[in-house]
């Protein structure tokens, strides 16, 4: 199995300038992002809570939910109410393991267009779905489509961005999952006074991104490095030349030769992964996307109006109070796109963390206080709440949202960059099933003590930050074994050996390049 290629610049003298089909190519393939987002924020956060949805599906909840002695934390607490969110992430961790051989086989561009038909299938079996099952079988294929697109869609902006581009658009990837859960949030509070369908038409909206997506996919280039990596050199070439808009592309031609060739050596990434040198990665890459989960940022994402009506408002008020942590969530990942690259990782990730740190205690003990003893909370204290929430969003978003994905991104070497990421999305998709499935039970059983158990985390993880990350802000990525992980206090122990932690002899000498003719 070969490895993600994506070109570094060396000593970024490449043509650098961002051209028309970057620029549209990154936005089409960017509608990957907004389907998941939208997928997100449609399940959680707006049908769960409409009574023409639960009356069909789960009316175990509805009746509970309108039982007036009913206990405010456990309204909720249904398996398969968690199963109809949670299901769409068991799909994408099966699908996104068949996405990454097929994205090396075949391409990113086909991997992108077979997510976007699953996610069309996923959206009709939704709007028309007459019974759970039905609901449920579209969920697995949006998660399909989730699968395959998370897997291909940051790959193939990374491999067609001008190297000196690539974290600003990389985080417009996260940028367009906000803006697809925010979208989810605004039609949702729009079809819930829809009786009795607004629920089909939210679930049916997934079909106009899922549409453009489709459509869009059959017109972007195939990266140039999917097409070498598949022997396809002349091809490769020409794409390259279409896509920085100059013929004189030999330097990035070259380099991107040269990893691929190097890439192609290793033969079982995956084994090579678990090699003593590739260790730090491995595990600073994945926990970060534990971290990410553990943060409790879908408990609002997913939960929120389940949350807000626990908290004793309306069905409206906690639709629009979504909408406000939505439109948070959209404004802070923009400060990430701008500020990432000025006050580094490091800094961003543990400065978040005592924001939200804060934020979850206060909402903890505000919940402890006013909803133990009067199960509804009053007006004057929910919005404080609200208020709490928005602060716990903005420090996510421009945080462990984005760096999330970017820190993996950025810190494999090439050779085991595909399988390493492979690792950290499926770790994001499994934790983040397992918060989609556990959370309202937890609630009903932990009550506001559920805020200190993410807190706790947030401790442990502010912490890792603190201590064992190394910053990798400026750091070409080939330079990254020796800049960052060699010199950390604790890491540099993994790359005693004296080459660059590398222990085969097929990294010893550099490939040499024949040119096309
Ligand atoms: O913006 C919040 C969203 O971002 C993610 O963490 C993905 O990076 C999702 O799991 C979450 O719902």
């Amino acid at each position: 199995m070969t490895g993600i290629v994506v070109a570094e610049s060396g000593g970024g003298d490449f043509p650098a300038s961002l051209t028309k089909q970057v620029v549209v190519c990154s936005i089409i393939a960017a509608f990957g992002g907004l389907m998941f987002g939208y997928d997100i924020g449609i399940s959680g956060r707006g049908v769960t809570s409409m009574d023409d949805f639960l009356i069909k599906f789960f009316p175990d909840v509805y009746v509970k939910k309108h039982k007036a002695k009913e206990d405010n934390y456990c309204k909720y607490d249904n398996q398969h109410l968690q199963l109809f969110t949670s299901s769409l992430y068991l799909a994408a961790i099966v699908a996104s393991f068949f996405a990454s051989i097929f994205c090396r086989k075949f391409g990113r561009k086909p991997t992108i267009q077979i997510a976007s038909v699953f996610f069309v299938v996923g959206a009709i079996l939704n709007t028309a779905a007459q019974n759970l099952g039905m609901l449920i079988a579209g969920r697995l294929c949006l998660g399909a489509g989730v699968g395959f697109g998370n897997q291909a869609v940051p790959l193939f902006i990374s491999e067609i961005a001008p190297a000196k581009y690539r974290g600003g658009l990389n985080i417009c990837f996260q940028l367009l999952i906000t803006v697809g859960i925010l979208l989810a949030n605004m039609i949702n509070y729009g079809t819930s006074r829809l009786h009795p369908y607004g629920w089909r038409i939210s679930l049916g909206g997934a079909a106009v991104p899922a549409i453009i997506l489709l459509i869009g996919s059959l017109v972007i280039v195939e990266t140039p490095a999917s097409l070498l990596e598949r022997g396809k050199d002349k091809e490769g070439l020409i794409t390259l030349q279409k896509i920085r808009g100059v013929d004189n592309v030999d330097k990035e031609f070259q380099e991107l030769s040269v990893a691929t060739e190097l890439a192609n050596r290793v033969k079982h990434p995956y084994r090579d992964l678990t090699k003593r040198s590739n260790r730090p990665q491995l595990v600073c890459g994945t926990i970060l996307q534990v971290f990410q989960q553990f943060t409790g940022i879908n408990v609002i994402m997913f939960y929120a109006p389940v949350l807000f009506q626990t908290m004793g408002f309306g069905s409206d008020a906690s639709l629009l109070s979504s909408v406000v942590t939505g439109l948070v969530n959209v404004l802070s990942t923009l400060v990430a796109v701008f500020s990432v690259d000025i006050f580094g990782r490091r800094a961003l990730l543990m400065e978040a963390a005592v924001q939200m740190l804060i934020a979850q205690c206060v909402v903890g003990v505000m919940l402890a206080e006013y909803l133990h003893s009067t199960n509804m909370m009053p007006q004057k204290y929910a919005v404080i709440v609200v208020i709490l929430v928005c602060i716990f969003v903005a420090g996510f978003a421009w945080s462990w949202g984005p760096l999330g994905w970017l820190i993996p991104s950025e810190i494999f070497p090439l050779e085991t960059r595909n399988a390493g990421f492979f690792c950290a999305v499926s770790m994001n998709m499994f934790c983040t099933f397992l918060i989609a499935q556990a959370f309202l039970t937890m609630l009903c059983h932990m009550r506001s003590g559920i805020f200190f158990f993410f807190a706790a985390w947030i401790v442990i993880m502010g912490s890792f930050v603190a201590i064992m990350l190394p910053e990798t802000k400026g750091i070409p990525i080939d330079e990254m074994i020796e800049i960052a992980w060699k010199k950390h206090w604790f890491w540099q122990r993994y790359f005693k050996d004296g080459n660059n932690g590398k222990e085969d002899q097929q990294f010893q000498d550099k490939p040499e390049i024949k040119p096309l003719d």
